[in-house]
C-alpha cells in the first residue's frame, strides 16, 4: 500500500481538506489546553514550596487553569464540527469524482466488473473513509502533537527526567516492532478475506432460490464456509501473534511511575531537581504516557482509510474512453468490420474478422457459447475498443464519432433487461426528455406490452421495483423493446434471451421485433435458430472467427457448421 495514498486522498478531498486541517489545528489547541492546568499546578507547587509563597499569583494561575478548561471544550467543539463538515464534503467530493469518472469508462467495464464491487467502493469504502476522517483526523493530530509539545516542555525542566519518561515508550515500541513484523501480511490477508466474504454472501443471497432448491445451506455453500473458516484462522493467528507484544506495550505504558519514581527520587536526593519538579514529573509520568497510548489505536483506522483510498484510486486510474468530434445524425447505417482483432486480456477473442452488415438488413450472429458473438456486437457501440482493424459506420471509424452521435445511432437490447426503480413510463422513455404519453403508449403497443401494463392497477405509473417481481423475463424484454422502438435508432443490436421459451411469449416477442426492426440495420445474437431463418445473412462464429456466412437456405445447402447447428436445434 503506497504512502502516497494519503496525499491522493487529500487531493481528492480538494478544498474540504482545508476544513480538515482547521479541525486538526483546533484539536491540537484543545489538547494543549488539556495540558495547561497541569502546568499551572506545577507553577502553584513552585510557589507553595518556594521561599515566598505568593497567594495572589497562585490564584491567578488557578484562574488560567479554569480558562484553559473552557477554551479546551470550545476548541474541541469547533474541531468536531469542522472535521464532520470536512469529512462529509470529502465524501461528497469523492463520490462526485468517482461517478463522473465511471461515466467516462468503456461501457464494457460494467459487464466485467460486478456491480457489487463498484457499489462497495462508492458507498461503503467512501463512507468508511468519511467516518474515519471525521474522527481520526482531529484525534491523530492531537495524539501526535500534544505529547511532542509536552516532551519539549518537560525537557526545559529536566532533560534526564524527560528522557526517563520516554524509556518505557522506547522499550515498548521496540517490542511492538519486533513482535508485529508480520502484521502487514495479516492486513493484506484480512482485506482479501473481507472482500471474499462480501462477495460470497452476495452470491449466496442473490442465488438463494437456486441454493435452496439444491438444498444448499449457508454452511454447505462451500465458497462461503471455507472463507469463514479462513477468516477464523486468520484472526486466531493474528491475535496470537499480537497478544504478547501488544500486552507488553500496554504494561510498559502503564508503568511510567516505575521509571520516574526511582530516577526522580535519585535526582532529587542529589539536588539535581527540586521537590515540585519531582512531583510534577510523577504526575506527568501517568498523563504523558496515557496520551501516547491512544496513538497505538490509530494503525488499524489509518490502514482502513488507506485501503479504501487504494480502491478508489484503482477505479480513478482506469483509462477514460475518448470520443471523436464527428457529429452526425445517422439514418441509414452500414456497419463494416474490417480485419478486426480483439482481446480482453492476452488471448485474442476475435481473430481478423471482416464482415459487412448492409444498411436496413438483418444480420444474425450464431455459434456455440463463447465463440465471440456478443463481443463482436458490443464492439459497435464501443463497449470495448479493438486492438487492430477498423469498425466503420457508413465508412466512418466508430472512434471518430462524438459520444452523443454514436449513442444516438444504436439501440442495444440486452438479454438481462435492466430496469430503473421507477415507473414503467420512465423506464420506456429512458433518456428521452420530451416525449408524450401517446408516443410511449404507441411504442408499448408495438412491443406487445401495452395490454399487460394496462392490466396493472397503476398502469404506466407502476413502479418497476414493485412490478419487477410480477413481470416475467419475456415481459421485461418487451419493455426493453418498447424502449428501443421509442428511441428509434437506425442500428439495433438485439441479444436474444435464452431463458424464456414459451410459445405465446415467443410469438409476442417476434411481433414486437417485427416492429422494432423495420427499416433498421440489425445485428441479432440468436440462440433460437427459427427466429433468424429469414435473416438477410447469418454469420456462424467459431472460436472468434466467422466460419460461414449466407442465408439460411445457402448455409443448409452448404451442409457445414450451420447445418449441424440447425440439426441439433430442430432435434431438440
Ligand atoms: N468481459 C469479459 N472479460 C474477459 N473475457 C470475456 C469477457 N466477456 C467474454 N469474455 C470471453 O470472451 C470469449 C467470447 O465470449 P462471448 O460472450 O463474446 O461469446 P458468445 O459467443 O457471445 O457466448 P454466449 O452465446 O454464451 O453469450 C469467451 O471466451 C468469454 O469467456
Amino acid at each position: 500500500m503506497e504512502k502516497s495514498n494519503v496525499g491522493y486522498l487529500f487531493r481528492l478531498a480538494g478544498k474540504s481538506s482545508l476544513l480538515l486541517l482547521a479541525s486538526a489545528i483546533f484539536s491540537i489547541i484543545s489538547g494543549i489546553m488539556d495540558f495547561v492546568p497541569l502546568v499551572m499546578l506545577y507553577r502553584v507547587l513552585l510557589f507553595l514550596f518556594g521561599d515566598q509563597p505568593n497567594m495572589d499569583l497562585a490564584m491567578r494561575y488557578g484562574m488560567y487553569a479554569g480558562v484553559a478548561i473552557i477554551v479546551k471544550f470550545l476548541t474541541m467543539m469547533v474541531s468536531g464540527a469542522l472535521s464532520h463538515i470536512g469529512a462529509f464534503n470529502t465524501l461528497y467530493e469523492i463520490r462526485s469524482r468517482l461517478s463522473a469518472h465511471i461515466a467516462t469508462l468503456h461501457l464494457g467495464f460494467f459487464t466485467k466488473t460486478t456491480s457489487g464491487k463498484l457499489k462497495k467502493t462508492i458507498i461503503e469504502d467512501t463512507e468508511r473513509i468519511e467516518t474515519m476522517l471525521a474522527h481520526q483526523v482531529p484525534d491523530l493530530a492531537k495524539a501526535i502533537t500534544v505529547p511532542l509539545l509536552m516532551f519539549i516542555y518537560l525537557c526545559t525542566l529536566s532533560i534526564p527526567l524527560a528522557l526517563c519518561l520516554l524509556l518505557p515508550i522506547v522499550i515498548g515500541a521496540v517490542i511492538l516492532m519486533i513482535g508485529m513484523r508480520s502484521s502487514s501480511k495479516y492486513m493484506g490477508w484480512y482485506q482479501k478475506l473481507v472482500g471474499q466474504l462480501n462477495s460470497s454472501i452476495m452470491q449466496f443471497i442473490n442465488g438463494m432460490n437456486v441454493m435452496k432448491s439444491f438444498n444448499v445451506t449457508a454452511k454447505g455453500f462451500k465458497q462461503y464456509s471455507s472463507t469463514v473458516e479462513e477468516y477464523h484462522k486468520m484472526w486466531t493467528e493474528c491475535t496470537k501473534m499480537q497478544a504478547w507484544p501488544y500486552g507488553m506495550f500496554l504494561i510498559l505504558i502503564e508503568s511510567g511511575l516505575l521509571f520516574s519514581f526511582p530516577a526522580g527520587g535519585w535526582l532529587y536526593l542529589k539536588g539535581a531537581v527540586d521537590l515540585p519538579t519531582f512531583l510534577f514529573f510523577l504526575i506527568m509520568s501517568i498523563v504523558f504516557l496515557s496520551s501516547l497510548k491512544s496513538l497505538s489505536g490509530f494503525a488499524m483506522a489509518i490502514s482502513q482509510i488507506l485501503s479504501g483510498t487504494e480502491k478508489i484510486k484503482d477505479i480513478m486510474d482506469l483509462p477514460q474512453q475518448d470520443f471523436g468530434s464527428h457529429s452526425e445524425q445517422l439514418n441509414e447505417v452500414k456497419i463494416t468490420f474490417d480485419h478486426v482483432h480483439f482481446s480482453y486480456e492476452e488471448d485474442d477473442v476475435l481473430h481478423d474478422v471482416s464482415l459487412e452488415v448492409p444498411a436496413n438488413s438483418l444480420t444474425a450472429f450464431v455459434g456455440v457459447s463463447g465463440s465471440g458473438k456478443s463481443t463482436m456486437a458490443q464492439l459497435v457501440p464501443r463497449f470495448w475498443d479493438i486492438q487492430q482493424g477498423q469498425i466503420l459506420l457508413n465508412d466512418q471509424p466508430v472512434e471518430s464519432f462524438s459520444e452523443e452521435s454514436l449513442m444516438q445511432a444504436i439501440s442495444f437490447v440486452f438479454q438481462d433487461a435492466f430496469m430503473l426503480s421507477d415507473t414503467i413510463r420512465t423506464n420506456i422513455a429512458v433518456g428521452k426528455d420530451q416525449v408524450t404519453d401517446a408516443e410511449i403508449h404507441e411504442a408499448a403497443k408495438a412491443a406487445q406490452i401495452h395490454e399487460f401494463i394496462m392490466s396493472l392497477p397503476d398502469g404506466y405509473d407502476t413502479v418497476m421495483a414493485e412490478a419487477g417481481i410480477k413481470m416475467s423475463g419475456g415481459e421485461k424484454q418487451r419493455v426493453c423493446i418498447a424502449r428501443a422502438i421509442l428511441k428509434d435508432a437506425p442500428v439495433v443490436i438485439f441479444d436474444e434471451a435464452t431463458s424464456f421459451t414459451d410459445i405465446e411469449n415467443e410469438r409476442k416477442i417476434q411481433l414486437a421485433l417485427n416492429k422494432l426492426l423495420q427499416n433498421k440495420t440489425t445485428i441479432m445474437i440468436a440462440h433460437r435458430l427459427n427466429t433468424i431463418k429469414h435473416a438477410d445473412q447469418i454469420c456462424v462464429f467459431d472460436q472468434g472467427r466467422v466460419v460461414e456466412r449466407g442465408t439460411h437456405d445457402d448455409l443448409l445447402r452448404h451442409n457445414g457448421s450451420y447445418a449441424k447447428l440447425w440439426k441439433i436445434y430442430t432435434e431438440k
